[in-house]
């Protein structure tokens, strides 16, 4: 019983900080975890951030929805990401992390500054340019250049995006896998992507979308405001 007020008085005291420090600080979040982490280890900057996020607003994703990423990055073994929104680099971090040896990152910030913040937050985990590159722009504008991109790296990952991860505006998530898909971006063979859902109404546009394209789209899961949807050309909707 003492356990159980314990917690609920270390949650509630949670909550009124966060609520009297107010918005969202890129500044003092890439401060608080560049100060007290371990450089070079990655597990050190994640607990670190989680540390920060107890008691100060965040947009990072939560410890919920980042076991479901977790768990889809384990099972793809994706040899190429792509991540719209990396806000300070704490999912990119959970992804390079988890990416077999030779898996790339590619990362998109609108936010001159927090990209930058981020990319050295990246860069403190231990990660090397060679593993990722932040590219600082809209959404869209990156999409456009990724197919140039993609032209200068190995065979495997020529072929396209396995993972695409979506975090920045849900109003851009169906514009945007619009465009990933014309533009020829996404693995033939299939790819995974996670769209996160902050607000109720965030997925809607999408999810009808995907509800009318069976052929090419189905929904794999739901799990945490973490929606999975499979892309694949040929689709016959089974489950993967
Ligand atoms: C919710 S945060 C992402 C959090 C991040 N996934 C994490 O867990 O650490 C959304 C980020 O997307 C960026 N953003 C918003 N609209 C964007 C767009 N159209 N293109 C690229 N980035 C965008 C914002 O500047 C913000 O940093």
């Amino acid at each position: 019983y003492r356990i159980k007020v314990s917690a609920l008085c270390h949650r509630a005291l949670a909550w009124a900080l966060r609520l009297l420090r107010g918005r969202v600080s890129v500044k003092s979040t890439h401060a608080f975890v560049f100060s007290r982490c371990t450089h070079g280890q990655a597990d050190s900057v994640l607990q670190t951030y989680d540390l920060y996020a107890d008691t100060h607003p965040s947009l990072c994703i939560s410890p919920h929805m980042s076991g479901v990423l977790e768990e889809v990055v384990q099972r793809v073994r994706p040899p190429l990401v792509l991540e719209l929104g990396m806000h300070c680099g704490y999912s990119s971090v959970r992804l390079l992390r988890l990416l077999p040896p030779a898996g790339r990152l590619i990362t998109v910030e609108l936010d001159p500054l927090t990209a930058e913040l981020g990319e050295e937050i990246i860069l403190v985990s231990g990660f090397k340019h060679s593993q990722f590159q932040v590219l600082t722009s809209s959404s869209a504008e990156a999409i456009h250049t990724l197919p140039s991109l993609l032209t200068d790296l190995d065979e495997g990952s020529r072929e396209g995006f396995s993972l695409v991860l979506m975090d920045h505006d849900p109003q851009q998530y169906l514009p945007d896998l619009l465009s990933l898909e014309r533009e020829e971006l996404l693995r033939p063979s299939g790819c995974s992507v996670l769209l996160i859902r902050r607000k109720q109404r965030d997925l809607r546009e999408i999810l009808d979308h995907i509800g009318a394209r069976p052929d090419c789209y189905c929904i794999k899961s739901e799990r945490q405001g973490v929606t999975e949807i499979f892309c694949q050309k040929g689709n016959t909707g089974l489950d993967r």
